[in-house]
């Protein structure tokens, strides 16, 4: 798990007051990394072009053509004037060096472009829509071949992870001090390729402070491995699932849990449906249930049993259907309650809510910041935001998990999820542990699927989980 910060303008201070580090000091080394990466990749004398804008950001980028030059044939593309004083530091050194410095991108030869682009536009000082020119300059940089590297943070992601016009579309993003969370905004994923920080004078672990937003990987799954040999099927718990109109929804989380490790898995339905042979039916939830899923192909009816489940002191995970349903509203001071909406059902919880009432688009460009609103309010419910990085919040702290890949967009892939979770609260776990590993594991399967991005079914999600 990394640690995410909202700003790092802070962090910098820090590391100049308190460490007795100078702007410039941190400058040298955020070039450094990105010479360090062009260095481990890149023979000598390959073409590299830098596009540097008028802030610090660019400054960086006419640092990093010094550090470069001669190793390499090294052109900076400056299109305004530099107006930062460290970026007109950077510029005379460049020049005095005889760094080839041009202000125009047709001056390239396009048959030999650039065998490396260096985006040093915009970092963190973007505080405005690009212009015209800067949208132009954007496009054309997309549009040539070439390894990209965006400097600090893509060009054209805002604050907010926004990218309101165009966006430099990087093969990787070499962030300066810490992981920012306007690189995990689910827009920003088309942008950043893979992200990696670089160190700016003091190791990171000293220059990150006190944070309440992270970023999850792989190594932070807790699988439900077995240890005593001494057991039988109700140490692992009984699950029960509330089959509803949409009857694969339920069967389909059914047998996601029974997969991850539910010792006994029970639809309850009002009609026989077809199962497979080791998912038990019945029309009321068993004694001895330890976890519910509810919500997924509900439908509308059957509102007094749904009540009555939602009542009852069991771990679960409500999904789909119930977020449209004023009900959802008696669970939300409890404690073992995942909730697992889309960014639609989200939309139709904060109205429910009455915490925000807007769209789709609203959420989707300030994910984060609806999220807090929920988790500030309702701080002991697990909530589990979907999307291309998914977002988990428990007793106000994100985490983020950016596992996830376009292989998952499949109707069907959610129910798995919430089987998966719905498997890990019937073991005993707690509902913010359950909700990440089941949130990694679903991801990860969907990695490993041997095939191609848009094959998967959600029974190939269950069956990657079996092998992880
Ligand atoms: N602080 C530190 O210690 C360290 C900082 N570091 C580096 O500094 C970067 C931050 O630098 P920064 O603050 O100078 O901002 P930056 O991203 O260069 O942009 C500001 C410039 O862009 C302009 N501008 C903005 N929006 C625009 C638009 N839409 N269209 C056109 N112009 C626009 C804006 O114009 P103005 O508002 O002045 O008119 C200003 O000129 C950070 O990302 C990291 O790379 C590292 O070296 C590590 C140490
Ligand atoms: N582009 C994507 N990148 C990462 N994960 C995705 C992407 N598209 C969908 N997913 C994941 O797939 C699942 C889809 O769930 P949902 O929309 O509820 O589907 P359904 O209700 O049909 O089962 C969620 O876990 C979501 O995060
Ligand atoms: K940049």
């Amino acid at each position: 798990m990394q640690k995410v910060f909202d700003d790092v303008h802070a962090l910098d201070k820090r590391c100049v007051d308190k460490f007795g580090l100078s702007e410039e000091l941190l400058m040298e080394h955020a070039a450094a990394s990105m010479m360090q990466y062009i260095r481990g990749k890149f023979s000598n004398n390959e073409k590299i072009l830098i596009v540097c804008g008028a802030g610090n950001n660019g400054a960086d980028g006419i640092a990093l053509a010094r550090l470069l030059y001669s190793q390499y044939d090294v052109s900076i593309l400056v299109p305004y004037h530099v107006k930062s004083a460290m970026a007109k530091l950077q510029y005379k050194r460049a020049n005095l060096l005889g760094v080839n410095i041009i202000d125009t991108l047709s001056v390239l030869s396009l048959e030999h472009g650039p065998d490396v682009i260096v985006d040093c536009l915009f970092g963190s000082g973007l505080n405005r829509d690009l212009d015209d020119e800067s949208q132009r300059l954007l496009t054309r940089l997309n549009s040539r071949c070439g390894h990209k590297i965006a400097c600090d943070i893509p060009s054209g992601i805002n604050k907010q992870g926004q990218v309101t016009t165009v966006g430099f579309c990087a093969d990787i993003t070499i962030t300066m001090g810490a992981l920012k969370t306007q690189l995990y905004s689910d827009v920003a994923k088309d942008y950043t390729g893979n992200i990696i920080v670089s160190d700016l004078g003091v190791h990171r672990s000293i220059y990150e402070t006190a944070t309440n937003t992270f970023l999850l990987d792989s190594a932070d799954i807790k699988l439900p491995l077995r240890i005593k040999q001494n057991s039988h099927k109700g140490s692992f718990g009984h699950l029960s699932v509330i089959v509803g109109n949409k009857t694969g929804a339920g069967i389909i989380a059914a047998e996601a849990a029974f997969a991850f490790g539910a010792g006994l898995v029970t639809v309850i339905t009002e009609q026989e449906v077809n199962v497979p042979y080791h998912i038990m039916q019945t029309s009321i939830l068993p004694e001895n249930c330890t976890a519910v899923a509810i919500g997924m192909g509900l439908g509308h009816d059957r509102k007094a049993q749904v009540k009555q489940i939602l009542n009852r002191d069991i771990a679960k995970v409500v999904d789909a259907d119930l977020f449209h349903n004023d009900v959802i509203l008696t669970v939300l001071n409890s404690e073992n309650v995942v909730l697992t909406p889309h960014p639609k059902e989200f939309c139709s919880l904060l109205k429910r809510t009455k915490l925000a009432e807007i769209t789709v688009v609203e959420l989707q460009n300030n994910r984060f910041k609806y999220v807090r609103l929920f988790a500030v309010n309702y701080p002991q419910t697990v909530l589990l935001l979907k999307g291309a990085n998914s977002l988990i919040t428990y007793n106000n702290i994100i985490y983020i998990n950016p596992l996830g890949s376009n292989a998952l967009s499949k109707g069907g892939t959610g129910d798995v999820l919430t089987g998966l979770i719905a498997a890990l609260l019937a073991q005993g776990y707690s509902a913010v542990n359950a909700t990440i590993t089941a949130s990694l594991a679903h991801c990860m399967s969907a990695t490993n699927y041997p095939k191609n991005n848009y094959s998967l079914t959600p029974m190939d999600v269950i069956e990657g989980v079996k092998v992880l």
